[in-house]
């Protein structure tokens, strides 16, 4: 009940201090004390000093009260009890009590602001006065050093030390000598802290002590969470500028789909692992490209890229030509050679038209990405490799699996992350952005300055383009070698090209895709016009006059004059 905190208040000159005995007789008293009452003695009866003092007070239990001196002065009285006769008389003029209460009201609301920020605080902080009495920490500080409030708050970080409640530790060093200083210390729970005390002062006076506590095993893991994520964010940033400087350098940088941009996001994710990948797509989608592009955008790869074409190398040579061989492994093996895997060292081997490797071949393949090492045809030593496995597609490998000319086992190691390239058609966005740029080029090559005018720009984009970025780049060619203007129109476009667009249709085989209805621009009126000007000219050439096509749609004769007319659909000699 009584403040035990409040027992060192000797020396504290904001307390007049006076301790009695049993009865009630002065044994000891401070300064402040002697300031109040000039003639307070040791031995004298404390009812001497203040007559209105009741012996009975020693003895309840009452431990604050409000007492009357004399007619001006009116005191605030605290009683420590010392077993059953010492008591500690505190005494504070009610008028200097009101503005040290006033103080701490107001350091009252700042300690609750305090706890709330230097609980917010990611170290654990510890505050005490300047002789080391605790006065605040945080959930952290609790939380690394096993304690609780109850244990340790407004109590002297001496008297918890000699409990072995706490450690020796830096708070004690500033205290001794009034600078800042670092200790590391081990708290009753095991854990091991680095703690850096800072003293503050007030007039002179060391008021106050804060710490921050780093717990050491902590600061270890976050130190190396941090390297290791610098390393990966400097690694990314390498790949990201690689990346750049590859498409840069192969011309390929020109893509404002989203499709192409998920391509390359999924390129700059997985650049910088040696996976085997598989890149599928149809013919000229630009494969051999990714797959150069994802060795130039490496960090750092130290070997070479090595390009294998599976169909066009026959079938008894893609194994000395893939894995090397030995002298006399065969007939003509006069001297030893070195095979791709072996010319590509830690570099990127893209093996083109996976789907037409030999099934045998398959087996010896496997192997290498799983075992990373083969052996030469003929050899004996095996021969270790970190060349990373690009394969390319454009046939449906999942179908070859289930006639049985791929292997199950390889098919599903070279899928671990498969890139589609997608079809020219389903990034029509990116035509004139990449005949733009193949123009430029081409210009540069053959000395040219030849520009594609708008309309023909549209034809380029409505077109199917079956042979996809291959096809485009050779019309690009053609088209600057064989126009005769400096302005390429629709009229220098092939045929099938140039009447693309006027055949597409909502009902025929060469129908118009959903994704050119939404980004035709327009309106629903318009399409619905489009629709039935193109349903009345199938209807007239079917039954071969207006006046039969009225009556198979069950619509007036003049109805389908008025529509015709309004749609400007040729009409057939009928
Ligand atoms: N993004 C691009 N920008 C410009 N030209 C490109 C681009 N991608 C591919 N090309 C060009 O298109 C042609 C075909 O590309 P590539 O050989 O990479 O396609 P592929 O999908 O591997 O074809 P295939 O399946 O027939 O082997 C090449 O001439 C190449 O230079």
């Amino acid at each position: 009940m009584y403040d035990d905190n409040l027992i060192n208040i000797r020396t504290d000159d904001s307390w007049a201090f006076i301790e009695v005995d049993g009865q009630g007789r002065i044994t000891d008293f401070n300064d402040k004390a002697v300031s109040y009452f000039k003639s307070i003695k040791a031995g004298e009866m404390l009812t001497g000093l203040l007559p209105w003092f009741s012996a009975g007070w020693l003895k309840d239990n009452i431990y604050k009260r409000i007492a009357k001196t004399s007619l001006e002065d009116r005191f605030l009285l605290q009683f420590v009890k010392k077993g059953e006769d010492s008591v500690k008389v505190l005494l504070n003029d009610i008028f200097e009590y009101k503005d040290v209460m006033q103080a701490w009201c107001e350091i009252g609301e700042s300690l609750i602001k305090l706890q709330s920020f230097i609980d917010c605080y990611d170290d654990s902080v510890m505050i005490t006065n300047g002789k080391g009495i605790i006065r605040a920490f945080n959930q952290n500080f609790k939380r690394v050093s096993g304690l609780e409030n109850v244990e340790i708050m407004n109590r002297s970080i001496y008297e918890l030390e000699s409990e072995g409640l706490f450690p020796y530790c830096s708070v004690m060093e500033v205290i001794k000598i009034g600078e800042e200083r670092d200790s590391v210390v081990r708290f009753a729970n095991g854990t091991e802290v680095i703690m850096t005390s800072k003293p503050l002062f007030h007039d002179g006076r060391l008021i106050r002590i804060t710490s921050n506590i780093r717990n050491v095993n902590e600061l270890n893991r976050r130190y190396e969470e941090l390297s290791e994520n610098r390393i990966r964010n400097k690694k990314k940033y390498i790949t990201k500028l690689k990346l750049n400087e590859a498409v840069e350098k192969l011309n390929i940088g020109l893509y404002s789909s989203e499709r192409m941009e998920s391509v390359m996001d999924v390129i700059e994710t997985v650049a910088d692992y040696d996976l085997p990948l598989l890149l599928t797509g149809e013919s000229g989608t630009g494969k051999s490209m990714i797959a150069k592009c994802i060795y130039l955008s490496k960090s750092s790869c130290r070997g070479s890229f090595v390009h294998i074409n599976c169909s066009a190398i026959p079938e008894n040579l893609i194994e000395s030509e893939l894995f090397g061989f030995e002298k006399g492994s065969f007939t003509g093996a006069d001297k030893p050679k070195k095979g791709l895997f072996e010319e590509a060292k830690d570099g990127v081997i893209f093996l083109d038209e996976i789907g037409d490797m030999p099934v045998q071949l398959q087996a010896k393949l496997l192997n290498v990405l799983q075992e990373k090492r083969f052996y030469r045809v003929g050899g004996t030593k095996p021969i270790e490799t970190n060349a990373q496995v690009i394969a390319a597609t454009n046939r449906d490998l999942k179908d070859l699996v289930a006639k049985g000319l791929f292997r199950e086992d390889l098919y599903f190691r070279l899928n671990v992350i498969p890139i589609e390239i997608p079809a020219l058609r389903d990034r029509k966005e990116d035509i004139p952005i990449l005949a733009k740029n193949m123009v430029d080029e081409l210009n540069a090559t053959y000395g040219c300055n030849k520009i594609i005018d708008t309309e023909a720009m549209n034809l380029l984009r409505e077109y199917e383009w079956p042979g996809n970025i291959r096809e485009l780049r050779n019309l690009m060619e053609r088209l600057i070698l064989l126009s005769k203007n400096s302005l390429i129109t629709a009229k220098d476009l092939p045929e099938d090209i140039a009447s693309a667009s006027g055949r597409r249709s909502y009902l025929g085989s060469n129908t118009v895709r959903e994704g050119d209805i939404f980004d035709s621009g327009k309106s629903f009126k318009e399409i619905m016009c489009e629709v039935e000007a193109e349903l009345i000219e199938h209807a007239i050439e079917k039954y071969g006059s207006i006046r039969k096509a009225a009556a198979e749609l069950s619509i007036n004769e003049s109805t389908i004059t008025r529509k015709k007319k309004r749609s400007r659909v040729s009409q057939p000699n009928v």
